[in-house]
């Protein structure tokens, strides 16, 4: 397992991250648990930020919170001075309840409901970005209802296939997101969105798609919106428009075969793509926006597991089970997700066996790791599955009802609980039972 951050082994043999030695972490915590390495999370987001500040260009870094979305999560955004993207009233009820400025909130998503566009225009958040018509009108109505001008961003399909799995690429022509960009739909959105009362055009979006370790496709998009957005304020008169939204995407390095590049690298080449597209159309440069999740907090996550029983089947595979599974990340059960790990009471020990590590879900495809060398594995050794920080505990479910692990930040030596391990009372909390079912049960809740 490759050491990201600030983890190390320590004198021990054991897996340090954070200063924190993850046995003693185990033993305050439990298992399954997340570790959030909270310095190298801030380390990414400033190497964003300086890239940018190199450019000398006006730009803006919100952070995609559909990653990994908690209250202490959103304080960390907040005091790194970034943005945050929303896509559903849960996450902007987060970042509120955390504090979050909402000028600084971004929301998107396919399909917001006349609630949330109400819960975030009450707020007063900073910007929506539009995917759709039907969105278009309701904001333009709810907005003028309570005499509000909502600033929008339209965002647009501009039929970039990002090289990435399927179901995480989002900028192709066949996609449920944004306005096409191949026929007149994106121009008639334009047009909607000047002559809606309500709204102001600020700025045009897109997002090729995510774990994305190659810039062409950003250079790309970059090209077909900066030239759209040309023609918009040239012919379609969206003289507010001056916000470039490239969204997030930017790819991590989960095993030794991916190979991303530099958060320096990815901007150097959006920046260039914008700056040359925009000295073409002889055009004010925009203000750059980008949106990255996994790469903020991914390699930053590590999990925690309990090993429980194995199963060997000579000729065959050696199933190594533990405490947790698809439950805490679906991951690997959804896009084939390779994961590395190592043992953390263990870290230094030979890996001479080679085995697969199995969820406890009652699902065959509840696979954490096809084939890891690991050392000979036994009960109750501490299994750290690494780069578990992106879209693990905000994907996670309560299938089997399984409760959902705590997660904690570690920095300097100390760790700080910021999501409670879920309990069984949690499980049954909103469970009711009706009286017509209440006969032979001793105490209803
Ligand atoms: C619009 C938008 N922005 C940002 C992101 C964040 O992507 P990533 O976590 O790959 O950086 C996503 C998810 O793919 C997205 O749909
Ligand atoms: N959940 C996906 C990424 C989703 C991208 C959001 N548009 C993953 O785990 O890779």
């Amino acid at each position: 397992m490759y050491l990201h951050g600030t983890s190390r082994i320590n004198e021990q043999g054991h897996l340090e991250i954070g200063g924190v030695d993850t046995t003693e972490l185990v033993k305050q915590f439990g298992t399954p648990l997340y570790v959030y390495d909270e310095a190298m999370m801030r380390e990414t987001i400033r190497a964003y930020k300086q890239a940018f500040e190199k450019s000398g260009l006006r730009y803006e870094v919100a952070y995609a919170s559909k990653a990994f979305c908690t209250l202490a999560m959103c304080r960390i955004i907040d005091e790194e001075g970034l943005a945050l993207d929303v896509v559903s009233s849960g996450e902007l009820y987060t970042a509120l309840q955390a504090g979050f400025p909402a000028e600084r909130i971004h929301f998107h998503g396919n399909n917001k409901t006349p609630d949330e566009i109400e819960l975030a225009l009450t707020a007063g958040i900073g910007e929506f970005v539009v995917d759709n018509f039907h969105e278009l009108k309701l904001l333009g109505a709810l907005a003028s209802e309570k005499g509000v001008i909502a600033d929008i961003l339209l965002r647009l399909a501009p039929g970039v296939e990002a090289h990435t799995h399927e179901y995480i690429s989002t900028g192709q022509e066949d996609s449920k997101f944004g306005f096409d960009m191949k026929g007149d739909m994106a121009k008639r959105a334009v047009v909607a969105a000047l002559t809606t009362p309500g709204v102001r055009l600020i700025g045009l979006h897109s997002h090729i798609g995510s774990q994305i370790f190659e810039t062409d496709g950003f250079t790309a998009a970059v090209d077909i919106v900066a030239e759209f957005f040309g023609k918009c304020v040239r012919e379609l008169g969206a003289n507010d428009l001056h916000k470039l939204n490239v969204g997030g995407g930017f790819g991590i390095r989960y095993t030794e075969e991916d190979t991303p590049l530099t958060a320096e690298a990815y901007i150097a080449a959006i920046t260039a793509a914008v700056t040359t597209a925009f000295d073409r159309l002889q055009l004010t440069y925009p203000e750059i926006v980008i949106e990255p999740g996994r790469s903020i907090v991914g390699a930053a996550g590590t999990t925690l597991y309990s090993v429980g029983s194995t199963k060997d089947i000579p000729g065959v595979r050696k199933y190594v089970s533990v405490n947790g599974g698809m439950t805490d990340n679906p991951r690997p059960a959804l896009y084939q997700a390779v994961y590395e790990a190592m043992l953390a009471n263990r870290a230094n020990e030979e890996r001479d066996e080679l085995v697969s590590v199995a969820g406890k879900a009652c699902e065959s495809g509840d696979m954490l790791i096809w084939d890891v060398k690991l050392p000979q594995v036994k009960a109750d050794d501490i299994l750290a599955v690494s780069c578990t920080g992106a879209y693990g505990y905000s994907m996670a479910s309560n299938y089997n009802r399984i409760a959902r692990p705590a997660v904690v930040f570690v920095q300097n030596g100390q760790a700080d609980l910021v999501v409670k391990r879920e309990s069984h009372d949690d499980l049954v909390s909103h469970d009711l039972i009706p009286a017509r079912l209440t006969s032979g049960v001793l105490s209803n809740k």
